[in-house]
């Protein structure tokens, strides 16, 4: 099957809406865009789909009410005009979903939350009950509490992980751009790419930076595609019906690897970053990413950071690469005196709660297949 006929088929779908899509030059919604939106969402869980949407816009239609006339750039007037933007925007989803008698449910997400197991273990629940109750959930990045450091900006990564999130079939990246194209299609001489199937595929393709509204330009949805792991179609708004149906709109991202990856995995990989780093020996390396085993402390030869037990961390080869990532066992300050030493002989000295592995196997991803 190909996968313009997966996305015929799917039975879950996350389909992204960029703020261009969404809003008005005057930094208000754009009523009719997003009702013709909701027209395309509702007849596509008519005929049988489940839909989470991820929406932005709430910056850009927070700035007319206040009288902005471009996007600021300092955080705290973003971080305003989003609170302004996304009651405006979700009043309208509330409004427009009611045509169809299809009740919408809001879900506001940082960084951290999709970094903290914990948080994250929460957001998924919430969003199946959601699902399970036949909500339609409207997700966009919690821009009030987001800081600069952790932050998505682009909601097209948030994406993303929200396809991971709800183990969805496809997602649907709608911007104002109809595919990606050889260059930004503003220069002349561009040409479409209709279908992406591996990153040769991208050799030489210019990746540019975002249009009026937008965040993160091309190089957040080729980057969204690659960690989705599913087919992922890029088109614009007035394509999105034709999207959604799995229509040949708009540019089709092949996913590159045909096995699903545990959530668990797809968390480790994509939503966190390494609070530190255990550096490890060839054996160890060949251990862990050839033969899928745990990291022992006797494989491991340093460490960097103060990460504490429970967190992630990137366990590097001797020349310094990520090979994967994974939870540590133990606080950063306990390895030093672990490292080098057997599991038997660290049991004997310091009793068997040391002979725990530093990263188990089932809490470990393989990073250097990217
Ligand atoms: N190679 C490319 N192909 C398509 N569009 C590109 C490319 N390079 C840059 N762009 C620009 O990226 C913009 C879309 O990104 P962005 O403004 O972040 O959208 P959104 O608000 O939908 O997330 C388009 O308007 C386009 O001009
Ligand atoms: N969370 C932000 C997203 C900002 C943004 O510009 O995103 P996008 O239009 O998807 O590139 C908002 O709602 O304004």
């Amino acid at each position: 099957m190909t996968e313009r006929a997966e996305i015929a088929k799917a039975r879950r779908i996350v389909v992204k809406a960029g703020s261009s899509s969404l809003t008005t030059p005057r930094g208000t919604i754009d009523a009719a865009r997003i009702d013709a939106l909701v027209d395309v969402l509702a007849a596509r869980r008519d005929a049988g789909a489940e839909i989470v949407f991820v929406s932005s816009g709430a910056i850009a239609a927070g700035l007319g009410p206040l009288g902005l006339t471009r996007r600021p750039s300092d955080l705290a007037t973003q971080q305003a005009a989003a609170s302004v933007g996304q009651g405006a925007l979700f009043a309208r989803y509330t409004s427009s979903f009611a045509r169809y008698d299809v009740t919408v449910g809001q879900v506001l997400l940082t960084a951290d939350d999709m970094m903290r197991r914990s948080h994250h273990r929460n957001a998924q629940r919430t969003l199946a009950q959601l699902l399970a109750l036949g909500v339609l959930p409207i997700v966009n990045e919690n821009d009030t509490v987001a800081t600069d450091e952790i932050r998505f900006g682009d909601n097209d990564r948030l994406a993303a992980l929200v396809a991971h999130l709800t183990r969805a079939d496809a997602l649907v990246l709608l911007s104002d751009v109809d595919a990606l194209y050889t260059g930004d299609p503003r220069k002349p001489g561009t040409r479409r790419i209709a279908d992406v199937r591996s990153p040769a595929d991208l050799d030489g393709v210019e990746l540019g930076g975002s249009g009026r509204v937008g965040t993160g330009g091309m190089v957040t949805k080729v980057e969204a595609a690659r960690i989705a792991g599913i087919p992922v179609v890029l088109t614009n708004a007035a394509s999105a019906a034709r999207a959604v149906t799995g229509e040949p709109v708009g540019t089709l991202f092949h996913p590159v690897d045909d096995r699903r990856r545990p959530t668990r995995h797809l968390w480790l990989a994509h939503a966190t970053t390494g609070q530190g780093r255990v550096l490890l020996d060839q054996g160890a390396v060949d251990a862990v990413v050839q033969r899928g085993k745990s990291l022992l402390p006797a494989g491991v030869t340093g460490v960097d950071g103060d990460f504490a037990a429970g967190d992630p961390v990137d366990l590097c080869g001797a020349d310094g690469r990520v090979v994967a990532r994974g939870l540590a066992n133990y606080d950063a300050s306990e390895i030093p005196d672990l490292m080098g030493r057997s599991t038997r002989w660290l049991s004997r000295e310091l009793g068997p709660e040391y002979e725990r592995e530093i990263v188990h196997r089932d809490h470990l991803v393989v990073l250097t297949e990217r």
